[in-house]
């Protein structure tokens, strides 16, 4: 098996005139949480799926564990555990039944580990599937996606419906067993700051199109955020090289910056505008950063 656990090249789709995915190439090696975001719509769902061997590829290709997902399901899905968007799970059932009956498909069910989620996620044996709140239907997919102890993960917003104190201690651990024992996450999420706390690699879809994917600390340490001041009133923001988004008025403004800083502080130099501060940005800053930017880009075509 390649040292890749996913692969996707030039990946496109398109459902009637809607272009959900457009040329998406990206691996996810064995071993790493990957986070895939991006806003609603962005494609992330439907690239899950293409993992998954739910749907076909209109162009490109995706390998899971060396094989294709679609001519090989019990290749593939048997070594997936997935918690789908929308917690589809079959609804006559108690959680109890529900245990049992996943338990069937997966030879390596782990009963113990099964039980120890359980307990963990409070939930009760006799809960019928459509009585469980939105997180509880969460935790109980959670629970069968990761009680056969599968070697990739794929979680479609595991923290949706989740509340915060169950998210960050539940969610996290299980992020970090699964990987310390050397398998392989796949997750999408909204939250950047859950994102930025649980991922090796990081990948954001906009409007089906890859921006960017890379190593989370490679995304970090690429992009800073600065506090200037010009020595006039600005009444528009200049044309800075490496400029992804800016605020601010008059003398003073805060931007978001992608790469290399020497050529800006050039022209910084030249604008007569004096660096008054330099952070780091968050995720969430960056991606907020590069969506603003993209838009501008597409708002030019
Ligand atoms: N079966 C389908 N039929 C028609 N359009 C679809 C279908 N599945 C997805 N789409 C469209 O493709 C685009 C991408 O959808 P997708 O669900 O992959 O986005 P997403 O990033 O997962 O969004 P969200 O964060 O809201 O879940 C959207 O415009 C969506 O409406």
């Amino acid at each position: 098996m390649s040292e890749h656990v996913i692969e996707v090249n030039n990946l496109s789709r398109h459902f009637g005139k809607k272009q959900a995915l457009s040329d998406v190439s990206l691996s996810v090696p064995e071993g790493c949480v990957f986070g895939l975001v991006g806003e609603n719509g962005a494609g992330k769902t439907t690239l899950l799926k293409h993992v998954l061997g739910f749907l076909k590829p209109q162009q490109g290709s995706v390998r899971v564990f060396g094989l294709d997902p679609v001519a090989d399901p019990p290749g593939v899905l048997g070594r997936i555990g997935h918690l789908s968007e929308n917690r589809d799970l079959p609804a006559w059932m108690t959680v109890r039944e529900l245990i049992e009956f996943t338990r069937a498909f997966y030879p390596k069910w782990d009963p113990v580990y099964a039980e120890e989620l359980r307990m963990m996620f409070e939930l009760s044996l006799n809960q019928k599937v459509p009585t469980l709140s939105r997180g509880q239907l969460a935790r109980a997919g959670l629970l069968v996606a990761l009680a056969h102890r599968p070697p990739l993960l794929v979680l479609d917003e595991p923290s949706s419906g989740l509340d915060p104190v169950v998210r960050k201690d539940i969610l996290d651990a299980i992020i970090r067993t699964v990987v310390d024992e050397g398998r392989t996450v796949l997750f999408s999420s909204h939250l950047l700051d859950e994102v930025q706390r649980v991922s090796d690699r990081i990948a954001i879809l906009d409007q089906g199109k890859l921006l960017l994917t890379s190593p989370l600390d490679e995304v970090l340490v690429s992009h800073y955020q600065l506090t200037i001041r010009f020595l006039e009133p600005q009444p528009f923001f200049p044309q800075l090289t490496g400029a992804l988004m800016w605020s601010g008025s008059g003398r003073e403004w805060k931007i978001v910056c992608n790469g290399q800083k020497q050529e800006l502080e050039t022209e910084l130099e030249q604008l007569e505008a004096e660096i008054l501060d330099q952070t780091a940005p968050t995720l969430e800053e960056i991606f907020v950063a590069r969506m603003k930017s993209a838009q501008r880009a597409s708002a030019q075509e």
